[in-house]
């Protein structure tokens, strides 16, 4: 069986932690599990990285940031690229799939941004639809508190504001998106575990 499950939330909220816990899971019981994230460690994240999330020059063109609306479809290309090169062909060979981030992302982020929602929707369409989203529910405050300490933080994402506003893009969404679940990510990485694998064993053995 193939599965394809993905962690979301705001900066900081604990889903590459547990993106791997879960890999880890499934791995034990014998799996053959894709870990992946996005932005993509291709060409294109890697024009994401120099071009939105660094803080300094090197966002600038022509004197200014670039547009919101080239920055969705910047994040939707490396989507598609991500789609058709690793995602479909690794659940066409059955395989699990684990993503750290999304098209859920640039619904929450480039929403949260001023862009129109539906929109977004349209442009993501071709993005395969997940078996189960976690959706990582964390306050800002504590979010900010955990990535505090990073070395290298950009303006892009350090901003409460605007983590404000896509966490609660995020809890619109998961309204709108049956896959989507929430789960409390305050509690301990134990905790949060044991929760995500419930809802896996429920969601995709209905156990
Ligand atoms: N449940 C938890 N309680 C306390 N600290 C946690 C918890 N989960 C993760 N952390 C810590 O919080 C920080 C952010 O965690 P992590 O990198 O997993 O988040 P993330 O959502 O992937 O972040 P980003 O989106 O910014 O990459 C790390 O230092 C991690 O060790
Ligand atoms: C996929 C995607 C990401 N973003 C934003 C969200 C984060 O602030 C950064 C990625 O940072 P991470 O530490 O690697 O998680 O990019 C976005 O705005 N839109 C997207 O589609």
């Amino acid at each position: 069986m193939g599965a394809f499950i993905v962690m979301e939330g705001i900066d900081g909220a604990g889903k590459s932690t547990q993106a791997k816990l879960l890999a880890k899971w499934f791995e034990e019981k014998g799996y053959d599990v894709i870990l992946t994230k996005e932005p993509t460690d291709t060409a294109f994240g890697k024009l994401i990285r120099k071009l939105v999330l660094t803080g300094g020059r090197e966002g600038i063109i022509d004197g200014a940031r670039i547009s919101h609306e080239a920055e969705a479809l910047l994040f939707a290309a490396d989507r598609a690229e991500h789609v058709a090169k690793l995602i479909k062909p690794s659940l066409e060979a059955g395989k699990v799939v684990i993503s750290d981030r999304y098209f859920y992302s640039s619904l929450a982020y480039q929403w949260a941004r001023g862009l129109d929602l539906e929109w977004l929707i349209d442009l993501n369409r071709f993005a395969i639809r997940p078996d189960l989203v976690i959706l990582l529910d964390l306050p800002v405050k504590e979010s900010m508190k955990r990535i505090n300490g990073r070395s290298i933080k950009t303006e892009f994402d350090k901003i409460a504001e605007l983590q404000k506003k896509v966490r609660e893009n995020y809890l619109k969404l998961a309204e709108r998106f049956p896959e989507m679940r929430i789960v409390n990510a305050l509690a301990s990485v134990e905790d949060i575990h044991n929760d995500i694998v419930a809802l896996v064993e429920h969601e995709l053995f209905k156990k």
